[in-house]
């Protein structure tokens, strides 16, 4: 029997539609984003600014006068007034090379930017069109700077549809994100012995959006009933994998185990927030900046994101799910308590967990303990 639009249309959820359209922007896809779903209102066509090469910015600029981009943290670093948006329009440079440069900073020191840069005031609805464009940049593991340009009230439903290109809408986006941290199911529970915790079990965790999962591991025979030791890790691919020797992750996730095996057992949350939220490759850019010599806290406001990009829910939806709501936490960062607690869960003790430090991560620790706070 042939399916009909309208199932279709039911099943093509808020959160669903973003994560197609942030793979279309990952594969250089321009998207269109419409102030309200329906007719009418204000649209936007969106291109990734690392991803705009002399073709598709030609392509572009045939709808309209193209503008950049970029985040609030990006312009303070390159020194823009403008009056507090969270994302900053600017004229568009005349090339791809120019547009690439505003957006990664990795190049800075070898293709150093020219000025001035002129900031274009976006009306209201303009501005929640940028602030959409950006979150969808972030949501796809890019860097939060497009291209974009303006399309006429009555252009995008049609134009989309012609061009094959996805429309989405700022409450979509918005709706996306707060789905992030409900809907986790659970779609596999296995038994995993490990070094050092034999007896430990994992169960993973789909996002009903489709999104990257995120893992309980529970060592032992944790009860709900107690408050339990719980280390939240945010995935570090060269920590964790490859032994880096930059950070404190790999020695903080084999100790959490080690730790939470001699108390009895716990659980160990995996969490799919590699980089802080910014992704592996963005991390990367990160570390490139470091090796330029700023920290870790200044790599990331130069490349245009927050500090720290980790939402709490998911670990909190996780904790829920499996019945601990009272816990005692591993970690040196106040911040995941606070997050914690904001989301139910109840932190009755905070639990150190610091390692020695080796040449290569010292600065990178000094840094946490005194920019972000950290208990080090
Ligand atoms: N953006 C960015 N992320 C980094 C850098 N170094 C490590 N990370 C990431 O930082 C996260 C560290 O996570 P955690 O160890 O869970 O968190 P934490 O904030 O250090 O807190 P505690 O270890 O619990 O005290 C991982 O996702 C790493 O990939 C860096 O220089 N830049
Ligand atoms: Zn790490």
């Amino acid at each position: 029997m042939a399916t009909s639009p309208a199932y279709l249309q039911t099943h093509l959820r808020d959160d669903i539609v973003i994560l197609r359209a942030a793979d279309d922007l990952r594969r250089g896809l321009p998207v269109v984003i419409a102030t309200h779903d329906g007719p009418g209102g204000h649209s936007l066509m969106v291109l990734p600014a690392e991803l705009a090469d002399a073709w598709r910015l030609e392509r572009l600029s045939m709808l309209g006068k193209p503008q950049v981009l970029i985040s609030r943290e990006r312009a303070a670093v390159l020194k823009i007034h403008h009056k507090g948006r969270d994302a900053v329009r600017l004229s568009c440079p005349k090339d791809s090379f120019g547009i690439r440069a505003l957006a990664d900073p990795t190049a800075d020191l070898s293709a150093p930017m020219k000025g001035p840069f002129q900031v274009q005031e976006a009306t209201t609805e303009q501005a929640a069109l940028d602030e959409a464009a950006l979150a969808l940049l972030k949501i796809a593991h890019l860097l939060p700077a497009a291209v974009s340009v303006d399309l006429c009230a009555d252009v995008p439903q049609d134009m989309a549809r012609h061009h094959g290109l996805l429309l989405v809408s700022v409450p979509q986006i918005k709706a996306h994100i707060q789905a992030q941290t409900g809907g986790l199911m659970v779609v596999a529970d296995a038994k995993l012995p490990m070094k050092g915790a034999p007896n430990s079990r994992i169960v993973a965790f789909r996002p009903e959006s489709g999104g990257t999962e995120h893992f309980a591991i529970l060592v032992g025979s944790p009860a709900p009933s107690d408050a339990v030791l719980v280390r939240l890790h945010s995935e570090c691919f060269t920590g964790d994998a490859l032994g880096s020797l930059k950070c404190d992750c790999g020695n903080q996730f084999t100790g959490a185990l080690e730790t939470i095996e001699q108390a009895g057992g716990g659980i160990v949350l995996y969490l799919a927030q590699e980089g802080r939220g910014i992704g592996l490759v963005a991390k990367l850019k990160a570390y490139a900046l470091q090796d330029q010599g700023h920290d870790t806290v200044d790599a990331n406001l130069r490349l245009g994101f927050a500090i720290d990009e980790r939402e709490f829910g998911p670990a909190a939806a996780m904790l829920k799910a499996l019945g601990f709501l009272r816990i005692r936490l591993l970690t040196n960062n106040p911040e995941k308590v606070a997050g914690l607690e904001r989301e139910g869960i109840k932190v009755v003790e905070r639990v150190e967990h610091r390692f020695p430090s080796n040449e290569h991560n010292a600065h990178y620790l000094a840094t946490k303990r005194d920019k972000t706070g950290h208990f080090l």
